[in-house]
């Protein structure tokens, strides 16, 4: 095993880690990151996604989302479930089934129901407090739902994620705050998986935080700390450190991403520069390099009309803990939904109550 950087144990057992980094959640082994977090991080790295006939018989479900809870289909998205109904499961990724999950007498998640198919871009909007990180959590394997099923690659997960417990599909997680590390350099934070976990020459893994880093735009930052970057440079070494891989192991690049509000806080350039980033390393993008996006799928979870526009195909929108109205991102601001309508508006009138 590559020696990992010199990192204070303090760093380490860094109680902000569950909430605060834009880790790619990494397969079993790694006894020094699991024994850090007050869940197991196991599974997550996983083996590559099947998703051929036998993933088929294990996912067939009826319909697309919770149908009975949409208030709304213009006929393009109808068109689209339609499409997408006709029996065919065989690209679905992830699936979140009638998902409920409370913080004490907190009702956040209510029957939460979706489909993330292969090559989708999906965003997941609605007011704050709504659970939309929540659902990030526990399609994460961060957070058990209580009741209801999260389906991966065919195969439903139980309870929190575990070496146990292998999905079958690599899917990393970058939250709102990119949350790097503050005593390690760009290089550290980058590497800190493989430093970790992997058997990787120091000098292998520095030249692939080199590759990574230029992919998402960044060069020569390596040995900058984190107070030296910007806002916008952090989240995309967040990014980086939640693509980098080890190209020597059978199981690749992660196949699903997940972004909690990577937009936040930016302004609108910087936003941009995000945007397009996420969409880059998407299967149908080019990376800063030209090569071709890796993500199979990607879900953002957003408040920024920009991020709904740029970044994402379809939309999730989330209300009172379901699933309230789906559709095409083009479809968003003509919805005649009166709850999409008020959020999309900004107004204080409507059904949406903030207290
Ligand atoms: N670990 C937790 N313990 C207790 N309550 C929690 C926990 N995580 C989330 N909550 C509560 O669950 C509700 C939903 O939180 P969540 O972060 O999922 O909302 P959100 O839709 O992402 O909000 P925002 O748009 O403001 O980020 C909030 O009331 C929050 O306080």
């Amino acid at each position: 095993m590559a020696s990992p950087p010199s990192v204070p144990a303090a760093t380490l057992r860094h109680p902000g880690l569950q909430v605060g980094c834009g880790l790619l959640l990494r397969s079993a082994g790694e006894p020094c990151l699991r024994a850090t977090l007050p869940f197991r991080l196991g599974g997550l790295s996983l083996r590559k996604c099947h998703t051929g006939a036998r993933a088929v018989s294990a996912t067939r479900s009826p319909g697309l989302g919770n149908a009975e809870n949409l208030r709304e289909g213009s006929s393009l998205s109808r068109s689209w479930d339609l499409d997408r109904q006709i029996g065919d499961n065989h690209d679905v990724l992830i699936e979140c089934r009638d998902v409920h999950k409370s913080f004490g007498d907190k009702r956040v998640l209510q029957g939460v129901s979706f489909k993330i198919r292969r090559g989708e871009a999906v965003g997941i909007i609605g007011p704050s407090g709504t659970g939309k990180s929540t659902i990030l959590k526990v399609i994460a394997g961060l957070l058990a739902p209580d009741k209801g099923e999260v389906i991966i690659c065919g195969k439903k997960r139980n309870g929190l994620v575990s070496d146990e417990d292998i999905s079958g599909l690599r899917i990393g997680l970058v939250f709102q705050s990119a949350a790097l590390f503050d005593s390690l350099n760009v290089r550290e934070n980058v590497g800190f998986l493989l430093y970790e976990n992997s058997n990787l020459p120091e000098e292998r893994i520095g030249e692939l935080v080199a590759e990574t880093l230029a992919a998402v735009g960044l060069k020569g930052v390596e040995e900058r700390m984190p107070s030296e970057l910007s806002g916008g440079m952090k989240k995309r070494v967040a990014l980086a450190r939640s693509i980098i891989y080890d190209d020597t192991k059978e199981t690749i690049e992660p196949e699903a991403l997940l972004y909690d509000e990577p937009t936040a806080g930016l302004d609108p350039i910087a936003s941009t520069v995000v945007e397009d980033l996420i969409r880059s390393m998407h299967v149908t993008g080019k990376d800063a390099l030209g090569k071709p996006g890796k993500i199979a799928s990607y879900v953002v979870v957003t408040h920024q009309h920009s991020t709904i526009r740029r970044a994402v195909d379809r939309l999730l929108f989330l209300h009172e803990g379901k699933v309230v109205w789906e559709g095409m991102t083009q479809e968003f601001t003509t919805s005649t939904n009166p709850i999409v309508q008020q959020f999309a508006s900004g107004s204080l009138d409507g059904p949406i109550r903030y207290i």
